[in-house]
């Protein structure tokens, strides 16, 4: 006989390992890693800090569960998951915590408000690349220590699988695959109301983010291809695809979306700032002395997120402005509504997408 609730507990801790390595993709899969260790921990709040490359805080998704009354009386938990992208509202003692989980590579637990704030490190290979966060009444158990260790340890390694699955083998940037199976996650995020942009001073501003969508393309590509062979053009593409990497800011998502073709999707408060920071990266690629070639250039076209419209057209606009900077003659930044005012585009209809 089972007199051990842990080990009750071994074959509903088995299922929930199983639903969560048969996910496919990243996010649900960070989703579901709360789903099971807060139920388990007997916690109605559990939370993931993610780091990004620079190990510096990127995102946060909350777990909370609650106990609702229907109106029959029967009570049942509802779940609410929620990602925060603004980071100005991390309490200092959860920075502070993770902080020493980040320098001692081990869990930390800090007295707060007459709990425990609990804060597990998440590994990616001897890095740490995040934080499992709860608090509670009391401190782990052995029992409970072990097991959270195991689930998190699990979460890496096949977090560390889908994540090779998402990323181009070159560069090492997010590849098409990741774009096509997060669009509409990114879209959902990205028109949410309460979105609140952060400047670079660190101050918030009042005006709602907007969001842009660029494509990418190097220009005049085959012929460096054809010249020097394709081990120089790798060589030249890791290099373009490092120098987009530092010019945009680390909260921007860049994709390479094909071979010399790259997708950037950046906040910006308005037009004028989002054509600046392209033309900042066309103007750091042009700047650039790469080795062998004389010079590179890309040219881009633009186009504005807008919550009514498909992520599909607004790929499609950017991808039209793209091929239109070109035309005339390439190392150019278009705008899609720019091309509008000009009369180069009629008024924006739906068009076909060839992206997808
Ligand atoms: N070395 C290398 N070349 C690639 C890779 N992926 C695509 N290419 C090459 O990129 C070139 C793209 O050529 P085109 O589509 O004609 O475009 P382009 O020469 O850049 O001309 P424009 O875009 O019109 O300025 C082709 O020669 C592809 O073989 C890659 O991973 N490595």
């Amino acid at each position: 006989m089972l007199n051990n609730p842990s080990q009750l507990r071994v074959p509903g801790l088995l299922g929930k390992l199983g639903v969560m390595t048969s996910i496919r993709d990243t996010e649900l899969l960070e989703q579901s890693l709360l789903r099971t260790l807060g139920p388990l921990l007997g916690v109605l709040d559990t939370s993931l800090y993610r780091l990004d490359d620079g190990q510096l805080l990127a995102r946060v998704i909350h777990y909370h569960r609650s106990k609702v009354v229907d109106g029959d009386g029967v009570a049942r938990m509802v779940e609410r998951i929620e990602e925060i992208v603004q980071l100005s509202e991390v309490p200092p003692e959860v920075i502070a915590l993770t902080e020493n989980v980040r320098l001692l590579g081990k869990p930390c637990t800090r007295a707060l408000d007459g709990q425990m704030l609990i804060a597990y490190p998440l590994l990616g290979g001897d890095e740490v690349c995040g934080y499992f966060v709860f608090q509670r009444d009391r401190e782990a158990s052995p029992n409970e220590d072990a097991t959270i260790r195991g689930v998190l340890e699990v979460f890496s390694n096949y977090y560390a699988l889908l994540d090779v699955s998402q990323r181009d083998r070159l560069t090492g940037l997010l590849n098409r695959q990741a774009l096509e199976n997060n669009f509409e996650r990114i879209w959902s995020a990205m028109v949410r109301p309460d979105a609140f942009n952060e400047r670079e001073d660190g101050r918030r501003s009042q005006l709602p983010d907007k969001f842009w969508l660029a494509v990418i393309d190097i220009d005049h590509f085959k012929r460096i291809n054809d010249t020097f062979g394709h081990m120089v053009g790798d060589e030249i593409l890791l290099l373009a695809a490092r120098l987009m990497q530092t010019t945009f800011r680390s909260s921007d998502l860049l994709y390479r979306y094909g071979g010399e073709e790259f997708v950037a999707i950046i906040s910006a408060e308005n037009e004028a700032i989002a054509r600046n920071v392209f033309e900042r990266v066309r103007l750091a690629i042009e700047a650039h002395i790469f080795p062998r070639i004389e010079a590179l250039t890309v040219s881009i076209g633009y186009a504005e997120v807008d919550a009514t419209i498909l992520p599909v057209e607004v790929l499609s606009r950017a991808d039209r402005s793209l091929y239109q900077a070109k035309q005339d003659g390439r190392n150019r930044v278009y705008d899609f509504h720019e091309l509008v005012e000009r009369g180069t585009f009629a008024n924006p209809t739906y068009g076909d997408a060839e992206l997808f």
